[in-house]
């Protein structure tokens, strides 16, 4: 299998706190890897620093064989990886389907001074469509992005991210603040994505994950203290002492 992200021998310090300590990770193509961890272990300054909204210190971060440890964020989202939920995008008084449709219009390098545009052109409004029905909410097409739940606004941003045709999506959280039925709609749409995308999640349901994940890193304190499959991950004595028998 070929690997998307690479990251070797990453540090970030915030005065005399390491958030990042030697971190190593990678992501094969269509695998999904997890990312978990107590809290302050270092996941959001891990994505931070993934799609570069943070330097790292020292260490080298890279994707499909390309060195992005100094790359601004446009450069990276250019390249191929999105970050979806930290920072929502949606734009509540507008239509399901042209949000989705303005998204589509940005990737492919338009400004959104033709907002009214992207909402006629049949051909952007067919690809939302597409995008809307994978993530189950065409029938949702019409109404005010408003009207929807917040874990349908999780299935938009979803869709967005699909639109964005990535080759790597960070998924911070996704099921943070979602219901025990919204957060079920979410394995099921995270499995259809599976196998199809490369996925980095960085998650606390700890369902989701051992439910989700091909393979799950361990971050304690910035470090990762163990990288395997859930069933690995589940009978780790070191996991079980740093993390999991504490759940
Ligand atoms: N900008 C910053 N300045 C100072 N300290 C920071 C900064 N960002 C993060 N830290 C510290 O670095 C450590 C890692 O924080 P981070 O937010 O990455 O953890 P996390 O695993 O995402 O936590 P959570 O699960 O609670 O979101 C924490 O001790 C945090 O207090």
């Amino acid at each position: 299998m070929s690997v998307v992200l690479d990251i070797a021998g990453l540090n970030k310090s915030f005065g005399g706190i390491k958030a990042t300590d030697d971190l190593n990770l990678s992501v094969e193509a269509g695998e999904l890897h997890a990312v978990i961890g107590p809290n302050g272990a270092g996941k959001t300054t891990l994505i931070s620093q993934l799609c570069g909204t943070q330097t790292p210190d020292s260490g080298r971060i890279r994707f499909k064989g390309r060195d992005i440890t100094g790359m601004k964020p446009y450069a990276r989202a250019h390249l191929g990886i999105t970050r979806s939920f930290q920072i929502t995008s949606l734009i509540l008084e507008m239509s399901v389907i042209d949000n989705i449709a303005l998204a589509v219009q940005a990737r492919d390098g338009h400004s959104f001074r033709f907002i009214r545009a992207a909402r006629k052109i049949a051909p952007l409004r067919r690809e939302a469509m597409a995008l809307l029905q994978r993530v189950g909410l065409a029938d949702k097409a019409e109404l005010p992005t408003g009207a929807l739940s917040h874990g349908e606004h999780r299935h938009m941003e979803i869709a967005i991210a699909l639109g964005a045709q990535a080759d790597l999506m960070l998924l911070d959280e996704p099921m943070a603040g979602l219901g025990i039925e919204e957060s079920a709609e979410m394995v099921t749409l995270l499995r259809d994505l599976k196998g199809k995308h490369s996925i980095l999640l960085i998650e606390h349901d700890m369902d989701a994950v051992f439910a989700l994940a091909d393979r799950i890193s361990v971050l304690v304190y910035g470090h990762i203290i163990a990288t395997g499959t859930p069933d690995e991950i589940r009978s780790n004595d070191a996991v079980q002492h740093a993390y999991l028998g504490e759940e």
